[in-house]
C-alpha cells in the first residue's frame, strides 16, 4: 500500500512556498537532511524562488542539507545541458550560506561507467545505508512527459530494477549518455517528492495516479513508491487537470 498525499497549487510560486515550507518541517525533525535534486523547468522555478526570498523569510538552514543529484547528463558541468550547472545558476550562485563541502555533484564530464561507481561509493560512505543501500531523507523527482523520473526512461525499465545503486541510462531520442540513481535508491529513501508543473504533464499525471498498477509497466515514475516512506506529489493546476 503506497503513502501518498497529493497537493495542487494555483501557481509555481504557490507551489514553491509549500514545498519550502515541507522541507523547514523536515529540518524540525533531521538535524541533517540530504536532498537529492532533479534537473528540469520545476526545481529551476523552485531555485529561482529560493534565490528570490533568502534574504526575507524563507529560515532554511543551509548548513544542514547536503546536497546530490538523482540524475546528470554525461556532459561537463558547465554545459547547458548539465543539472549541476542549472543548480549552480539559479541557486549556488545565488545564496552564499550554501557550502561547497555539502554540494556533491554527479561528475558529468567523466567516463559514464566509472563515474556510476564513484557516484555509488560516495553515497555509501556519506549517507545512511540501510538494506544495504544509501538512504536519502529526501530525493525531489521531476516527472518527463513520457513518464521518466531521474534518468530512467521507458524504453529502459531494466534500470530501475538494477541491483547497482547509479546507472548508465541513454536519452531514447538523442542517445545521449546519462547517469541516474536506480530504483532501489529511490524507493529507500525516507521521503520521496515529485514536483510537477504544466499541462504536458496532466496525462501521465493522471493515468499513474488513478491507476498505478497498470502505469507500474508503462512508465518508471508510477514505480516510485517508497518501501518505508512516503511519497508526496506537488503539483499546479494544471499538471492535475485530469485528476
Ligand atoms: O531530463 C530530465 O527531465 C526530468 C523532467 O524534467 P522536466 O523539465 O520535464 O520537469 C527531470 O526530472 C530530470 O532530472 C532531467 O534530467
Amino acid at each position: 500500500m503506497i503513502k501518498e498525499n497529493i497537493q495542487i497549487f494555483n501557481t509555481s510560486d504557490e507551489l514553491s512556498e509549500n514545498f519550502t515550507k515541507f522541507l523547514q518541517n523536515l529540518l524540525s525533525v533531521y538535524p541533517h537532511i540530504n536532498i537529492s535534486l532533479s534537473g528540469g523547468s520545476t526545481p529551476k522555478q523552485l531555485f529561482n524562488y529560493w534565490s528570490q526570498n533568502n534574504k526575507q523569510n524563507l529560515k532554511l538552514d543551509w548548513g544542514r542539507i547536503s546536497f546530490y543529484w538523482g540524475d546528470e547528463r554525461c556532459v561537463p558541468s558547465d554545459n547547458e545541458m548539465s543539472n549541476y550547472g542549472m543548480t549552480e545558476k539559479y541557486l549556488f550562485k545565488n545564496i552564499h550560506q550554501i557550502q561547497t563541502q555539502n554540494i556533491h555533484r554527479i561528475q558529468g564530464e567523466n567516463d559514464p561507467t566509472i563515474e556510476a561507481q564513484r557516484y555509488a561509493k560516495l553515497l555509501n560512505s556519506n549517507l545512511a545505508v540501510y538494506k544495504n543501500t544509501p538512504c536519502f531523507e529526501l530525493i525531489l523527482l521531476g516527472m518527463g512527459d513520457d513518464g521518466h523520473t531521474a534518468s530512467i526512461f521507458p524504453d529502459q525499465m531494466n534500470l530501475w530494477n538494477s541491483e547497482n545503486d547509479c546507472v548508465v541510462a541513454k536519452h531514447p531520442e538523442t542517445g545521449m549518455q546519462r547517469i541516474s540513481l536506480s530504483g532501489k535508491v529511490i524507493n529507500n529513501a525516507q521521503h520521496v517528492a515529485f514536483l510537477v508543473t504544466g499541462k504536458d504533464k496532466a496525462e501521465k499525471v493522471s493515468e499513474i495516479i488513478k491507476n498505478r498498477s497498470a502505469s507500474e509497466t508503462l512508465y518508471p515514475a508510477a514505480k516510485v513508491n517508497p518501501s518505508n516512506g512516503f511519497l508526496y506529489w506537488f503539483l499546479d493546476k494544471e499538471s492535475a487537470k485530469l485528476l
